[in-house]
């Protein structure tokens, strides 16, 4: 039984007061640390007050992005070895936005990975299609060859570790959430494709999170489905109410 997994993508919203009052309120709630792991993904700015904040709760803390470089000359990033220095214990990796704003590259995704694993950071790795691209029937041609390439390399031991995210690029912010039998058929072919790359026992350990347009009146749904194990929530995730109720679904399925 692979446990669920909920987490929040902040993306670029909240100040630090917004989110230090988040996590203050969140953390009186009592969610079952056994039954749902629990990721808030903030922006890089609040990570070090809410790793103390949330420090012994069932909180854990993820960054949103890192650079594959221990350290060096790159304006503006931030390496996974900082992020391990200050206790943050996830990084989302590869998100459709940085891959379409910012230029990251399959490549890139792969070195980020890589250089996860060697801070002892989780990374939750996005992958999914475009709207043209489930138009041409693409899509588990599209995102295998994704998954793939983010592993290259990686340890079986790590891959069993890592966290997969679906998230059809068209359903992220739109409202529109791939049904959650296709969203399961897509987690399904991501699970083959780790089964023929790592072997049977990585890819049932493997969890897989399906992301895009999540709320608390979709998820049971999509959570009841056999391959998915978990959700990467970007607007419900702001308000403390909406992902509570994402938790208690997930700690019930
Ligand atoms: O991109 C997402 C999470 O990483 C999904 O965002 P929404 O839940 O706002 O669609």
């Amino acid at each position: 039984m692979r446990k669920p997994i909920i987490a929040g993508n902040w993306k670029m919203y909240k100040t630090l007061a917004e989110a230090e009052d988040f996590v203050a309120k969140l953390k009186e709630k009592q969610v079952d640390h056994n039954k749902v792991e629990t990721v808030i993904c903030a922006p890089a700015l609040f990570l070090n007050q809410l790793v103390q904040a949330s420090k012994g709760t069932f909180i854990s803390i993820g960054a949103q992005t890192m650079h594959e470089e221990k350290e060096g000359a790159f304006t503006g990033e931030i390496s996974g070895h900082q992020l391990q220095d200050l206790g943050v214990n996830y990084v989302v990796i590869g998100h459709s936005e940085r891959r379409q704003y910012f230029n990251e590259t399959d490549d890139a995704v792969n070195k980020k990975v890589q250089a996860a694993f060697d801070y002892q950071l989780t990374p939750i790795i996005c992958v999914g299609e475009t709207l043209e691209q489930r138009e041409q029937n693409e899509t588990e041609n599209i995102v295998s060859n994704q998954v793939m390439a983010a592993l290259e390399g990686v340890s079986e031991e790590n891959v069993k570790n890592s966290i997969i995210a679906y998230e059809p690029i068209w359903a992220i912010g739109t409202g529109k959430t791939a049904t959650a039998d296709d969203a399961n058929d897509v987690c399904q072919a991501i699970r083959e494709t780790i089964l023929d790359g790592f072997g049977e026992e990585v890819a049932s350990s493997v969890r897989i999170q399906y992301g895009g347009s999540v709320n608390p009146g979709n998820i049971e749904e999509l959570l009841s489905k056999e391959h998915i194990d978990g959700a990467l929530v970007g607007g419900a995730s702001l308000q403390v109410e909406s992902f509570v109720k994402l938790l208690e679904v997930a700690e019930n399925v």
